[in-house]
């Protein structure tokens, strides 16, 4: 048990979904990123997805793209600084539970020993691979039980017969990709995506989240039917970037966090 599963608990508890925003830490820089994680526990946010910015997004539309460039333009920003901006946040009182979202590079570089001690130093219950398949993960899976982090798997609605063999070694929730392609908001959804939640559901016992596309309430609403957990990126990234010149300013940076604040309580439901 950890952080993530006693949120899940709670949630069931109230028969709310989680609400599972993304951000990418360091844009436009780490101290933002630390007040809109905060923001977002505020308005309504379970858990929340530490976007390490990287330098070749393949799985990312271009609002995420974006997000990682301006995050890389000023400065570096690595596992470790993301790691110490979650420590920050928690410092500062966010109870939030936090979930590592890092491609395999950065993470082979870091070190595998290394990152999974840091990560529970950190207070840091989960992590998100996106380009680490099932087939190369048995190091990596060892690792994050011995450190009680959950490794969560991402299965896609071409995934099939090998949905089966993900969730049998999930951990902490199922995030399940309900589009093929890459990130960003949708109007509409893979065409099997209804039987694929389903499927995916029937498979396991742990929660399920969706992600990919959402952005809008009725989309939220949707999918609270049918999962544990709504996944958001790409329109709470663009939220972040439409409010960069507010948050320029010392100013008008309270403007700007209220600005995410009225979109997440008009995607989530006041
Ligand atoms: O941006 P969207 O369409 O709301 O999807 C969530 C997504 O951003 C987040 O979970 C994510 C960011 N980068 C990824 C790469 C692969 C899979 C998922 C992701």
């Amino acid at each position: 048990m950890n952080r993530i599963d006693l949120k899940f608990a709670e949630l069931k508890e109230s028969r709310q979904p989680a609400f599972i925003p993304f951000l990418t830490i360091g844009d436009p820089d780490v101290r933002t990123s630390i007040d809109i994680m905060k923001q977002l526990e505020t308005s309504g946010a379970s858990m929340v997805e530490l976007g390490v910015p990287y330098s070749d997004p393949l799985a990312d539309g271009p609002v995420i793209q974006r997000s990682s460039q301006r995050a890389l333009k000023h400065h570096q920003v690595s596992i470790q600084d993301v790691m110490d901006a979650a420590r920050q946040a928690r410092s500062e009182g966010c109870k939030l539970p936090f979930i590592l979202f890092t491609y395999y590079n950065p993470v082979l570089q870091y070190g595998l020993e290394r990152i999974f001690e840091v990560l529970k130093e950190s207070d840091i219950s989960g992590l998100i691979i996106p380009d680490l398949p099932m087939e190369e993960d048995a190091e990596v899976r060892v690792l994050a039980e011995k450190n009680n982090i959950h490794l969560i798997p991402l299965v896609a609605p071409t995934s099939n017969d090998r949905i089966k063999r993900i969730v049998t070694r999930a951990s902490g929730f199922v995030y399940c990709v309900s589009s093929l392609g890459v990130t960003g908001t949708r109007t509409q959804f893979h065409s099997g995506i209804d039987e694929f939640l389903t499927t995916v559901k029937e498979a396991t016992n742990l929660p399920i989240a969706v992600g990919f596309g959402i952005s809008t309430h009725e989309q939220f609403a949707r999918f609270s039917e049918s999962c544990d957990g709504i996944v958001v990126g790409s329109a709470l990234v663009r939220q972040v970037e439409e409010a960069l010149p507010l948050f320029e300013k010392e100013s008008t940076r309270p403007q700007a966090l209220l600005q995410i604040h009225n979109f997440v309580r008009e995607l989530i439901g006041n």
